[in-house]
């Protein structure tokens, strides 16, 4: 049995860790911790967790997350590196948080403005060579959801130099969930419900660098993206729309036959039939990516849309992903679940 903690059980990355690592049996569900709700029941906090719902949340100690095989990270920015510090060098550690995504310690401080905390093994087995580093690795940074969203989607473009990577335009609608369960007035039903609004505009969103970094594995010499999030009434979910102009003339069939051959074998990504268009609601509660592509002519530029779910393949699933990996399992166990449609 896999004993494993979740730090930040009481928000929707934990929630989500829970709903997948459950029904697991080879999994045992140890140590669930939080910080204000400490002393609370988690049903308070998911009701959906139907065989958790009595368990006791408990504080984010060094004692109370010792002795399990897996510790997952699902607290806010900045709080993983001091609660990682405490944990046994045995423990395969989990952040789904953004504390040690970024290499450049200068886009760290640029973008979040504290102090960088280091670098992970990045929880994207689909990157090239990630798959190898992942397994030979015990602590895992988990990626953003808009970050795998958006290199998914123009990854076989990159890969095959249908783009160069300069100039990639990103729009992506995305559900009140990625901002995570903590009250915010523009979360309000009343603010949210019938709108859709645009916000972290003109480059200044924390997952640009996220984003660039990915490029740049993919073979992106100097990457450049306009990346706008929009804020739209579902509640989980991520469409994002990639364009970056062509290196030279494609037909839409040739760029499909690039991506079917990049994501031939890849157990989550998949490249959608001629004709179908990706929707969020095909990938709801599920790990995988919708990913469809086409060359718009009069403009020069290849159009990829792809969807996920951000708590699942953005998060949870993406982290659980890679922790199968780190402890040398079958990638997939446990996240083969299709969407919940309609
Ligand atoms: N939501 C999403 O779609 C995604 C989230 N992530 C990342 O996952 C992490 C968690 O996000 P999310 O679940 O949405 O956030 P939530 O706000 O929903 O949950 C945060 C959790 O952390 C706990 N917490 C807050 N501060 C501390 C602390 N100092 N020590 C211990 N526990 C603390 C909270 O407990 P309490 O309520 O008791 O205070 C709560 O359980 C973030 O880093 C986020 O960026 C990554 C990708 C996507
Ligand atoms: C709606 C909303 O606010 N979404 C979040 C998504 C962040 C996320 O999920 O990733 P991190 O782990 O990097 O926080 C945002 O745009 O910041």
């Amino acid at each position: 049995m896999i004993k494993i903690a979740v730090a930040g059980c009481t928000g929707y990355a934990g929630g989500e860790l829970l709903r997948l690592l459950a029904v697991r049996d080879d999994v045992e569900i140890g140590a669930l911790t939080a910080k204000s709700s400490a002393g609370t029941m988690l049903g308070q906090h998911h009701q959906h967790l139907t065989t958790l719902l009595e368990r006791e949340v408990l504080d984010t100690t060094a004692e109370n997350l010792a002795g399990h095989d897996v510790v997952f990270l699902a607290l806010p920015h900045g709080a993983s590196a001091e609660v990682a510090a405490t944990l046994g060098d045995d423990t395969v550690v989990v952040d789904a948080g953004a504390d040690f995504r970024l290499e450049s310690a200068a886009d760290w401080a640029h973008f979040y403005g504290t102090p960088h905390a280091g670098t992970w093994p990045y929880g994207l087995p689909e990157l090239p060579g990630q798959r190898e580093r992942l397994a030979s690795t015990r602590c895992i940074a988990v990626p953003g959801c808009f970050p795998t969203t958006i290199t998914l989607a123009l990854a076989p473009a990159l890969q095959a130099g249908l783009v160069d990577g300069h100039d990639v335009v990103a729009v992506a609608p995305t559900g009140p969930s990625g901002a995570g369960k903590a009250l915010k007035p523009h979360l309000l039903g009343a603010e949210l419900m019938g709108s859709a609004s645009a916000y972290g505009v003109g480059g200044v969103h924390r997952h640009v660098p996220e984003i660039l970094q990915n490029f740049r594995k993919l073979g992106a010499a100097a990457p450049s993206i306009s990346f706008t999030p929009v804020l739209v009434p579902m509640s989980r979910g991520i469409l994002a729309t990639v364009t970056a102009p062509l290196t030279s003339p494609l037909s839409t069939r040739d760029a499909r036959e690039a991506y079917a051959a990049a994501w031939e074998g890849e157990p989550f990504v998949r490249l959608l039939p001629e004709g179908l268009w990706p929707q969020t609601q095909s990938v709801l509660g599920s790990n995988y990516v919708h990913v469809q592509v086409a060359v718009d002519e009069q403009a020069g530029r290849l159009v990829a849309v792809a969807a996920l779910d951000n708590l699942t393949k953005g998060t949870a699933g993406g982290a659980i992903q890679s922790m199968n990996l780190a402890l040398g399992l079958p990638e997939t166990l446990g996240l083969t679940t299709m969407g919940v449609a309609p």
